[in-house]
């Protein structure tokens, strides 16, 4: 597991393309019959992929080395969005069918996790989050159809975009874990501009749905000290709560957002002026 450090906003805009990838850009994250996972020290959030291809890939009680605990999720709940084919999760005695765009969150307490593919031609994608949580909430799935949808943004302004709000209060209860799924409409390029922060909450931005040609420009850092990181499919950006966050893709793209910290609320954003932004 690697670990990120937490980072002042004055030490990340002094950083260099090579510095600004060290510390914010999660990579190679699917890897066949493996878990892949990043630590960020802020918010200790974990971020990472579970691609089972020739056989399932478990979370047994050891991967609580990682956390110091007796197992993995002892003190912490997960949620995750499939972005692969259909998936069979077991939760303990549980057993969940994920298929594309589908989610599923995992209470605290669980202890033995195993992720399958139903077709190895076709391997599951879990893309996932982590958070430290403090009471045991069901474990649940999550369709598109109940993912509570938002559509924003239109042609003129390259925005028009669809949120599906998976992982939120009105859905289901979390300890402190937020997570939906963000598609752009063909011809659309920008998320989440004009822009916000969210000093309470940091957010991690999953890109994929991208050909091999195809890149998003991240935008991040404080909205007057603005920098960009340049994303290819399935890279995740880490944003500190300072720091603003927005994309334009070479083409219509997809993201999933996740979120952890304060509070739940997902309109409790601070709003950048565009006039604003440096
Ligand atoms: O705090 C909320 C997050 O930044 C995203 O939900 C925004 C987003 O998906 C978009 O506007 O495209
Ligand atoms: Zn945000």
């Amino acid at each position: 597991m690697e670990i990120r450090q937490p980072i002042h906003s004055e030490h990340a805009k002094q950083l260099d393309t090579e510095g600004l990838r060290r510390h914010f850009l999660v990579d190679g994250m699917f890897q066949p019959d493996q878990a892949t996972l990043t630590y960020s020290q802020i918010d200790r959030i974990i971020v990472g992929g579970i691609m089972p291809v020739t056989k399932p890939v478990t979370f047994a009680p050891e991967l609580g080395r990682h956390t110091g605990t007796d197992f993995f999720l002892q003190r912490r709940e997960l949620g995750l969005i499939n972005i692969g084919g259909a998936a069979r999760v077991k939760v303990d005695e549980q057993t969940f069918d994920i298929g594309a765009r589908e989610a599923l969150y995992v209470g605290q307490g669980a202890r033995l996790l195993e992720f399958g593919s139903l077709d190895a031609a076709n391997p599951a994608k879990l893309y996932f989050n982590c958070a430290p949580a403090h009471t045991a909430y069901p474990h649940k799935k999550i369709t598109l159809a109940e993912a509570s949808p938002e559509t924003l943004g239109s042609p003129e302004t390259s925005n028009r975009r669809t949120i599906h709000k998976f992982i939120v209060p009105d859905v289901l209860p979390t300890c402190q874990l937020l997570m939906g799924m963000t598609q752009l409409e063909p011809g659309s390029l920008w998320n989440t501009m004009p822009c916000h922060t969210h000093d309470r909450r940091m957010e991690v931005y999953f890109y994929f749905d991208m050909s091999e040609n195809a890149v998003v420009f991240h935008m991040m850092g404080e909205p007057t000290q603005t920098r960009h990181i340049v994303v290819r499919n399935e890279q995740a950006v880490i944003n500190p709560s300072w720091s603003m966050h927005a994309g334009v893709g070479t083409q219509a793209y997809t993201f999933i957002w996740g979120m952890v910290g304060e509070n739940q609320v997902f309109k409790d954003m601070d709003h950048v002026p565009m006039t604003a932004l440096r």
